[in-house]
């Protein structure tokens, strides 16, 4: 419990050797607004950097895009806001790092990334769940240590109360709903690590017609908001030759483990990596969400 309380003060308190030298072609970023996500997205690791500068006021979000001294621009806006301010950086010649969801539709995302494919620019959604853990269970399934996937499962709910009655996540008009939020990640858990082949049937499925957005609400909330103080964070696989099951696919950094059942041998329980053991998790998408990006002849891409 010590060590536990102890890694979450400090990942809210980077230490400062996490310093880096600055680089010359070091990324400036511009961000959008002042969300709940922003000091610990872009804030707290900018400060690492004894030169970072935060820029307030009353600059409009277009100016900010605008702004030839902005190389990238952070999209934190609530979903329903992110194709528009995304589609206007992308035309002002920034690359985006872009809040999850990345869209509200399937048409809005295409436009987007073939927006940034013509344009030479990078879009980046921020799904940082991608850390090495995820990555070890679907190393394990490509290994075929436990055979073919028969079933993926993904559960992810927050206990009740997590979020406030007037959060953005239950405004439809902004693109709330759990299925933009939490199912956002089960979703994507799904796709991942059922990749490169698709499912070839879904198992069960229901649909429940609603005729409100109170409705609506309630059936947000019997699914992804439950009534237990414990939240669900898991993805299973069955497979023909075994199980494997991880704890915390969300937020690996916190807490997890993975849990490997082959058939008839003893289960064995894996991390993808120990806190303090040279933040291998933060080193990875680091280099994940500057990969690829380097810094362009100022408006070369406009
Ligand atoms: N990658 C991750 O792990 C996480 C991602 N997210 C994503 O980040 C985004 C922001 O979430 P969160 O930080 O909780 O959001 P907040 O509710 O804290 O912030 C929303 C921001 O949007 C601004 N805003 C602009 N226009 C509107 C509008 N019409 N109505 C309401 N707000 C508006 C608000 O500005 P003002 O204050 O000026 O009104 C506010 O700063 C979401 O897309 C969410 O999915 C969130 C948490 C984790
Ligand atoms: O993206 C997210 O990840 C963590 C959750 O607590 C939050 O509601 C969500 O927006």
């Amino acid at each position: 419990m010590l060590a536990f309380i102890s890694r979450v003060q400090k990942i809210a308190n980077p230490p400062s050797s996490a310093v880096q030298p600055k680089e010359k072609t070091a990324l400036k970023f511009g961000c959008l607004d002042a969300a709940n996500i922003v000091p610990g997205a872009l804030v707290i690791p900018a400060k690492s950097h004894p030169d970072a500068k935060a820029y307030g006021g009353a600059i409009g979000y277009q100016d900010m895009i605008n702004d030839p001294e902005v190389d990238v621009i952070y999209n934190p806006l609530p979903n329903g806001l992110h194709f528009e301010w995304t589609m206007k950086a992308l035309k002002g010649g920034k690359h985006v790092l872009l809040e999850k969801p990345a869209a509200n539709t399937e048409d809005e995302a295409r436009q987007i990334f073939t927006l940034a494919e013509k344009k030479g620019l990078v879009v980046l959604e921020a799904s940082y769940y991608r850390f090495p853990s995820i990555q070890r269970v679907k190393a394990i399934l490509d290994s075929k240590e436990l055979g073919p996937t028969k079933t993926i499962t993904a559960a992810l709910s927050a206990p009740e109360g997590t979020s406030k009655p007037d959060d953005i996540r239950w405004k439809y008009e902004l693109g709330g709903g759990s299925m933009m939020d939490p199912g956002s990640y089960t979703v994507n858990v799904l796709n991942y690590l059922a990749s490169p082949n698709k499912p070839k049937s879904v198992l069960t499925a229901s649909a429940e017609p609603y005729s409100s957005a109170t409705e609506h609400k309630q059936i947000d909330k019997n699914y992804f908001w439950n009534d237990s103080s414990f939240p669900k964070l898991k993805a299973t696989v069955r497979c023909e030759g075994g199980s494997i099951e991880i704890f915390n696919f969300l937020m690996p950094h916190y807490y997890h483990y993975i849990t490997v059942s082959p058939k008839g041998k003893r289960s064995r329980t894996e991390k993808a990596y120990k806190f303090g053991d040279g933040s291998k998790g933060e080193d990875w998408c680091i280099s994940l969400s500057t990969g690829g990006i380097t810094r362009s002849p100022r408006n070369s891409t406009t």
